[in-house]
């Protein structure tokens, strides 16, 4: 018996199926992909692109998208430093189910702040691959898709990752993917890129 946060007298069952037994079906390590990094880094095209190549080597992942959820889950949480947090720690424990399941569970929010990425590495820690977008400021907001960079200087959006709300460089990532030469990888290098440490590090079999 026990008691968590709010809920007391709980306890934990456990099922005979174990996550040994669903990697073994799926041929491949439950773990959690990670991509952090500036809004208009590429964190979704990478996630995608990602999950494309896994895909066609007939390996299971799911992406959890940081503005697709805010469509759902995290629908009542907005972008205060203490919402983001929520929304972090949520997206962290989602993704500790999906990686049990024995998937491959590409997260890719902005995640801005270190101690709410930290908290999530520390829910599985040897689990856990930090991809951080490292995509120059004035690359984002050139490119800046939904114009919201834009809206962002102009004062209409406060509190914007990169403008006026700090993004904390990762200091740990297992993989930085990050401008060579002045060029941006393409999505299927940046994506070949995490596939190769996957591979290296035995993910991709039982
Ligand atoms: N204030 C502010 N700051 C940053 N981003 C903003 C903001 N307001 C809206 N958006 C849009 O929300 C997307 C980021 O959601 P995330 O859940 O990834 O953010 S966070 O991790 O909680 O910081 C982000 O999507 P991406 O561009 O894909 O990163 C934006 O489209
Ligand atoms: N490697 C890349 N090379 C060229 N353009 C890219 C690359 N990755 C992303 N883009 C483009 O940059 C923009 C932002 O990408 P997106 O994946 O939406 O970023 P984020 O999810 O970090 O906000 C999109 O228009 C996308 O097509």
């Amino acid at each position: 018996m026990a008691t968590m946060g709010n809920s007391t007298n709980i306890f934990w069952h456990e099922c005979p199926v174990s996550k040994v037994d669903r990697q073994k079906l799926l041929n491949q390590q439950g773990c959690i992909v990670w991509i952090t990094g500036l809004s208009g880094s590429g964190k979704s095209t990478l996630a995608c692109s990602l999950g494309r190549q896994l895909h066609c080597r007939g390996k299971l992942s799911y992406v959890l998208d940081g503005d697709n959820l805010r469509h759902g889950l995290n629908k009542n949480l907005g972008f205060t430093p203490e919402d983001r947090t929520e929304n972090i720690r949520r997206v962290g424990e989602v993704a500790k189910l999906f990686a049990d399941a024995g998937l491959i569970c590409i997260a890719s929010l902005i995640s801005p702040y270190r101690k709410d990425r930290d908290s999530c590495r520390a829910l599985l820690p040897e689990k856990f691959i930090e991809v951080f977008l490292n995509m120059p400021l004035e690359l984002c907001e050139g490119r800046d898709p939904k114009g919201l960079y834009k809206l962002a200087r102009a004062g209409k959006i406060k509190g914007f990752t990169g403008i006026d709300d700090p993004y904390e460089t990762p200091l740990n990532c297992e993989i930085e993917i990050r401008q060579e030469d002045g060029n941006c990888p393409t999505p299927n290098e940046m994506a070949g890129q995490v596939v190769s440490y996957l591979e290296d590090k035995g993910y991709l079999e039982a």
